[in-house]
């Protein structure tokens, strides 16, 4: 059986998805929990693109153990001395460096001949390879490039050390076969090919990354790269969790597997869309709300008698158990401490200490208190970064009926101490209550998106708000969870601003807390 390696890149190309904004503990939460799933190798960021990107790829690099930990750079010197920074320190480093190949990126973006491009390709090959163990060398746009011209550099640049050849369909313009067909022309057309491990990173522009990943391990790829849930730049990229369980349903087709333990899916999917505020459709393939539901009569019928009649896939080999009932108000810390490590968490003792502490308030109002609300907690525990939040709710009150105008009195308290009160009027609810935090915030602040779902199911489930906005011109998202969406929404939007807030250069200059 071939082994196919993961790339996994939620963390770069993922982080392309339009309003998709990691901080720094949350894009190693993720990390943690990549290297949990198993993946191979991880694309924790482009050094080179802003130091926050460069803190965390070297946190991750230097936190994470088990899996190579990779960043991405273009054929540029300094992005490689970076991104050498950023990594030095990993377990197993390489480097991800890049250039287009395609006629159209060549003139147009580059502005440079294809001879150009193969000389500035070596040369940053071999430039990289003085200080990197494994090299990969992707050619963006291959799938629209030549494909001798593509033979011709990808021999060149394997001789000049690339460890790995990625070919990506970078606009997602490939099909199946076509995609399948380069893999194979370059297996029978580069000499030194079995010197280099190839590669395919696929983008769902026409619907086909998954497809068009499983064309190229049909065709001899030893590396898929995608991210979970499929996220990424445009309509995003190949889902990784989809590929695996493909391949494992299918092995009666596919002499090939993955090292991914399945049973991480649901925690790693869930993570990620929590972290990220993309939602998951409820028929996303393996992962979506829909994808274990058999609804109609004939097929309610079929599973009951057996079960394989309408599921290939069976949700607790992708980890999705029914929601156990886990702890309630009268649990102590023991019982606690016991239940994160069933549920795979290693916290520090402070960490523990928070996150009891907000199991307890939960249990106040809440019966009965699940994996899903537990998974809440320790998420937001996790990935609490500010420090020194500008605006904290100390306090509101909506008063609201279905024929007079919902007002909100919103309390914040500010960092040294004091507090500041307003009152403003909306159409709904949560619009008064955004309007009445309009009012307290200095920064020009615009929303420019706001989703509100709830975690797990019942009356009394927790309530998730995602809100996006603008600080100043530039977007920044937040989350917020409550029992009352009211809260949830309100906590979200203070994040976003909180986020913004610390971004700006003169909460810099004042000395605000780690982002
Ligand atoms: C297909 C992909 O996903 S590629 C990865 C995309 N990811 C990103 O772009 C990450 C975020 N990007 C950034 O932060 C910035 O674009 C930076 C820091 C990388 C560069 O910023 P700037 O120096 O301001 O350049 P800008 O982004 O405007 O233009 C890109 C430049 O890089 C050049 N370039 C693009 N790709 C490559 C490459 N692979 N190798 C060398 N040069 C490249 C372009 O031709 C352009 O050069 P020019 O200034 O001489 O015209
Ligand atoms: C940087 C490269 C590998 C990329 O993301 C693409 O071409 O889609
Ligand atoms: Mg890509």
């Amino acid at each position: 059986m071939a082994r196919v390696n993961i790339f996994d890149t939620t963390l770069r190309d993922g982080e392309q998805s339009p309003g998709v904004n990691l901080n720094r503990l949350e894009k190693l939460e993720i990390a943690k929990q990549l290297e949990r799933l198993g993946v191979d190798v991880m694309e924790a960021g482009f050094p080179a693109s802003s130091q926050g990107d460069f803190e965390s790829v070297r946190e991750i690099a230097n936190t994470i153990r088990n899996v190579s930990v990779t960043g991405l750079a273009r054929a540029v010197k300094s992005d490689i001395d970076t991104a050498w920074e950023a990594l030095k320190d990993g377990a197993d480093p390489r480097l991800h460096v890049f250039i287009a190949t395609s006629p159209i990126h060549m003139t147009y973006k580059l502005k440079k001949t294809p001879e150009e491009v193969i000389e500035k390709a070596v040369e940053m090959v071999s430039y990289a390879r003085e200080r990197f163990p494994k090299v990969e060398w992707s050619a963006e746009d291959a799938s629209r490039s030549d494909l001798s011209f593509l033979a011709e550099i990808i021999e060149k640049v394997i001789d000049a050390g690339a460890t790995v050849i990625n070919l990506p369909d970078t606009v997602g313009y490939t099909t199946p076969a076509e995609y399948g067909s380069m893999f194979r022309y370059m297996r029978e057309n580069v000499p030194n090919i079995d010197k280099a491990i190839l590669s395919a990173h696929c983008h769902d522009d026409l619907g086909m990354a998954l497809a068009n990943s499983i064309a190229a391990v049909e065709n001899g790829a030893g590396q898929v790269e995608g991210t979970i849930n499929g996220i990424g730049e445009r309509a995003g990229n190949a889902a990784l969790e989809e590929l695996a369980v493909a391949l494992k349903i299918r092995q009666d087709f596919y002499p090939a597997e993955t090292g991914l333990t399945l049973k991480e899916i649901k925690r790693t999917s869930d993570l990620v869309s929590k972290l990220t505020g993309m939602h998951v459709p409820r028929n996303k393939a393996v992962v979506g709300q829909n994808a274990f539901a058999h609804e109609s009569g004939i097929h309610q019928d079929g599973v009951l008698k057996h079960a394989q009649t309408y599921e290939i896939i069976t949700p607790e080999m992708v980890g999705v158990t029914s929601n156990s009932l886990v702890m309630g108000k009268h649990s102590g810390k023991h019982a606690f401490k016991d239940k994160l490590k069933q549920l795979g968490y290693d916290l520090s003792d402070e960490k523990v200490l928070e996150a009891f502490t907000e199991f307890k308030k939960l249990t106040d109002t809440k019966k009965e208190v699940t994996d899903d609300d537990l998974f809440t907690i320790l998420t937001d525990v996790q990935t609490k970064t500010i420090d020194v939040k500008k605006y904290e709710l100390n306090h509101f009150q909506v008063s609201y009926s279905d024929d007079g105008i919902p007002t909100a009195t919103v309390k914040l308290a500010k960092p040294d101490g004091s507090d500041i009160e307003h009152k403003a009027d909306g159409q709904g609810a949560v619009e008064a209550l955004f309007n009445t935090l309009d009012q307290m915030i200095e920064e020009d602040v615009h929303i420019t998106d706001f989703q509100l779902s709830s975690v797990g199911s019942g009356r009394d489930a927790l309530a998730q708000s995602n809100v996006k906005v603008t600080v100043n011109g530039t977007e920044y998202s937040g989350r917020g969870s409550s029992q009352d969406v009211l809260e949830a929404a309100v906590k979200a939007f203070l994040n976003a601003v909180n986020r913004g807030f610390y971004h700006q250069p003169a909460a810099k200059a004042q000395g605000a807390g780690a982002h």
